[in-house]
C-alpha cells in the first residue's frame, strides 16, 4: 500500500456521471479516505469568479484596523461566530497558540424552529457589505458540495445514499476564513510557534479552499510529513474525527498541520478558507454496526455530535 493516496477526483462524475462513473467515484473516495483520509476535488460547484471575490473580501476584512475587527469578537460564543484574534486557538496537544486570526460563519436555519443559543446570528461586517454576501454564498455552495460527497461516502459504507442528509441539513457547520499573518520578527518566535499545529479536524468532513498555497502537510503512516498542494481552484477534502468515530476507524482522520514559510517569505500572509461540515448536535456518533467485527472491535464509546464538539472546543481553548 502506498504511503499516501490523495487522488484528484471530479465531482461531476458523481453528480452527473454514468452509473459506472458514480461507482468509480464512490470507490475512489472510499479507498482514499480509508488509506490517507484526503482527496482533492475538481468541479465542486464554486466558480472561479466566486473564489476570486472571496480572495478579495477575506484579505480586506483582515486589513481592517485591529479595533474594528475586535468589535466582531464574541468570546461568549466560543469563537463560533465572528472574529477570533491572534493568539487564541492552539492545537489540542500544544501549549503555544497558532500564528493565525480567523472569522467564523455559522448556519442560517431555514424551515425549522431553533434556539438562538444554539444558532446565534452571524454578525454583519458593516464596513464591508460584500464580505457578508460572499461568505454566505460560499457557505451554501460548500455545504452543497459536502452533501454530495457524503452521499458518495454513504454509498461506499453500504448505507442508504441519503443517510447523512437529515443529519447535516441545518447542522452545525462552520465556514472559517483564516489569515496566517506575516511573521515580522522570526527570531522572536517561540520555537514551537507554527501557523497551524499538528491536529485532526473535529467534524465529519472538511472542504478546504486555499490549499493551492504552500504550507499544508499531512502525516504519512510512517510518521513523515507530506506536503499537499491543490491544483488551481480545486478544493481539498479530508475526514474529521466524527466520521472516523462513526466508521470505527475505517475512514481515517489524518493528522495535518500548516508550516511556517521559508525565511524569505516570512513577511507574507497566507489565507485559507476551510468549511467544517458538522451534523446536528443530536446525531449519534456510535460506531456503525457494519464497521465493527472481530478484527475491528468497537473502538469508541457512544457519543452524540453535540457532546463530542463541546469536549473538543474546551481542549483547543475556544470554550472555557
Ligand atoms: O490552512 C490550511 O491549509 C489548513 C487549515 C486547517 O487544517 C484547519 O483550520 O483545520
Ligand atoms: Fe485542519
Amino acid at each position: 500500500m502506498a504511503l499516501v493516496n490523495i487522488p484528484r477526483l471530479d465531482l461531476l462524475n458523481y453528480t452527473q456521471g454514468t452509473a459506472e462513473q458514480r461507482q468509480q467515484f464512490t470507490q475512489d473516495i472510499g479507498k482514499a479516505f480509508n488509506e490517507t483520509g484526503f482527496v482533492t476535488i475538481a468541479n465542486h460547484g464554486l466558480d472561479q469568479a466566486l473564489i476570486e471575490e472571496l480572495y478579495q473580501v477575506v484579505p480586506a476584512f483582515f486589513n481592517l484596523p485591529a479595533a474594528t475587527k475586535e468589535k466582531y469578537e464574541f468570546p461568549e460564543l466560543a469563537g463560533q461566530r465572528g472574529y477570533t484574534t491572534k493568539g487564541r486557538e492552539k492545537a489540542k496537544d500544544s501549549t503555544t497558540p497558532d500564528l493565525k486570526e480567523f472569522w467564523q460563519r455559522g448556519q442560517t436555519i431555514v424551515g425549522e424552529t431553533y434556539s438562538k443559543t444554539d444558532f446565534p446570528d452571524n454578525p454583519t461586517v458593516t464596513e464591508l457589505p460584500r464580505f457578508n454576501e460572499i461568505t454566505a454564498e460560499v457557505y451554501q455552495k460548500l455545504e452543497n458540495a459536502g452533501r454530495q460527497l457524503l452521499k458518495a461516502i454513504a454509498t461506499y459504507l453500504e448505507l442508504e445514499e441519503d443517510y447523512f442528509e437529515s443529519k447535516v441539513i441545518n447542522g452545525n457547520s462552520i465556514l472559517r476564513a483564516i489569515h496566517y499573518f506575516p511573521i515580522e520578527n522570526p527570531d522572536a518566535l517561540a520555537p514551537d510557534a507554527v501557523r497551524a499545529g499538528a491536529h485532526e479536524d473535529i467534524n465529519l468532513i472538511t472542504l478546504l479552499i486555499g490549499a493551492s498555497a504552500d504550507g499544508l502537510e499531512v502525516m504519512t503512516k510512517d510518521g513523515e510529513w507530506f506536503p499537499i498542494k491543490a491544483n488551481g481552484d480545486d478544493i481539498v477534502i479530508n475526514v474529521g474525527d466524527m466520521l472516523q468515530r462513526l466508521t470505527n476507524n475505517k475512514l481515517k482522520s489524518t493528522t495535518h498541520r500548516v508550516v511556517n514559510p521559508p525565511r524569505e517569505l516570512m513577511k507574507t500572509s497566507r489565507y485559507s478558507i476551510p468549511f467544517f461540515l458538522h451534523p446536528k448536535s443530536e446525531m449519534s456518533l456510535a460506531c456503525l454496526d457494519s464497521c465493527i467485527s472481530e478484527a475491528y472491535p468497537k473502538a469508541y464509546p457512544d457519543y452524540t455530535a453535540g457532546q463530542y464538539l463541546d469536549e473538543r472546543l474546551r481542549e483547543i481553548g475556544l470554550k472555557m
